[in-house]
């Protein structure tokens, strides 16, 4: 289907709120099972060639909850966070969704995961609106256009909406990535160092807007080298080294042990 058809579908009228990181109407989340475990990993690892980098994982992250993982360069955080959305197979264990396989192509799955990663991919043809207008049009989102203009402004953008990605700063372009992820409706956000780049101003929407999702029912796993971060919405974080957990539980506890020479 050509992209003007895609952008020209008519959707359903809905309202939308005004205030700032709000969700879609649509998106509202319907009353959830508390603590129902979405994602679950179970002894997952990851061996790449002869080594090693992950060493079996286990972890369970329910609806409104948040799990940061930590660790130095290296240590495994990434890998973990491409298995748990289905990206990249691991050499052992196995990742569920909601009690089905995770798999990046099963469209359940797809309508329900939203992933900011560690790579950036976009069209260098499309401004940042059309970009918005592509995620959330392919998502079925009604009043797409009335939504994204809410979005751009909830994360800076407004007066980006038109550029090219060639013509967006670092942060500019961490914020898209955001926003591609907002856009949609969505049960669990995995996100790659989405404070990367993001200016003290743009950090502090980012946990308020974390803090919003956890509230709204969302499952959050954040990589993050950003401890405050973490101690601020994150509900439990693991911390990682050479691929090995070690070390879980509360954030102000784990961070507090670390602090003292035993986690860095
Ligand atoms: N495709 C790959 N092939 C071989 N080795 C890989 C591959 N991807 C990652 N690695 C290695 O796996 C280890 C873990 O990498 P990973 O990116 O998960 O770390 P990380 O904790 O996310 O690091 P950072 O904080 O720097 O982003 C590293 O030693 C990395 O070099």
């Amino acid at each position: 289907m050509r992209a003007e058809a895609i952008f020209s579908r008519p959707a359903p009228s809905v309202e939308w709120p005004d205030t700032r990181s709000e969700r879609h109407p649509s998106m509202a989340k319907k009353p959830t099972e508390p603590r129902k475990a979405l994602l679950q990993l179970t002894g997952v690892s990851r061996t790449y060639g002869e080594r090693q980098v992950l060493q079996p994982v286990t972890l369970k992250l329910s609806a409104g909850e948040c799990v940061a993982l930590l660790g130095h360069n290296g240590s495994g955080k990434s890998t973990l966070l491409r298995i748990a959305a289905g990206r990249e197979l691991p050499t052992s264990g196995k990742v569920t969704f909601d009690g089905l396989p995770m798999d990046e192509g099963d469209p359940r799955i797809r309508a329900r995961v939203a992933v900011v990663g560690d790579t950036v991919a976009c069209y260098p043809d499309l401004s940042v609106r059309e970009h918005l207008l592509l995620v959330a049009v392919a998502h079925g989102v009604a009043d797409a256009r009335a939504w994204i203009e809410h979005v751009l402004a909830d994360r800076n953008l407004a007066d980006r909406a038109d550029a090219l990605p060639s013509a967006l700063s670092s942060g500019q372009m961490q914020a898209l990535l955001l926003a591609c992820a907002m856009v949609r409706p969505r049960d669990l956000l995995l996100l790659d160092e989405p404070e990367q780049r993001l200016d003290p101003d743009a950090r502090r929407r980012l946990a308020e807007l974390l803090k919003a999702e956890l509230a709204d029912g969302v499952a959050v796993l954040l990589v993050t080298h950003h401890t405050d971060l973490a101690l601020e919405v994150a509900d439990r974080v693991v911390v990682l080294e050479d691929g090995q957990v070690v070390a879980k539980g509360a954030p102000h506890t784990v961070l507090a042990e670390g602090a003292r020479g035993g986690v860095r």
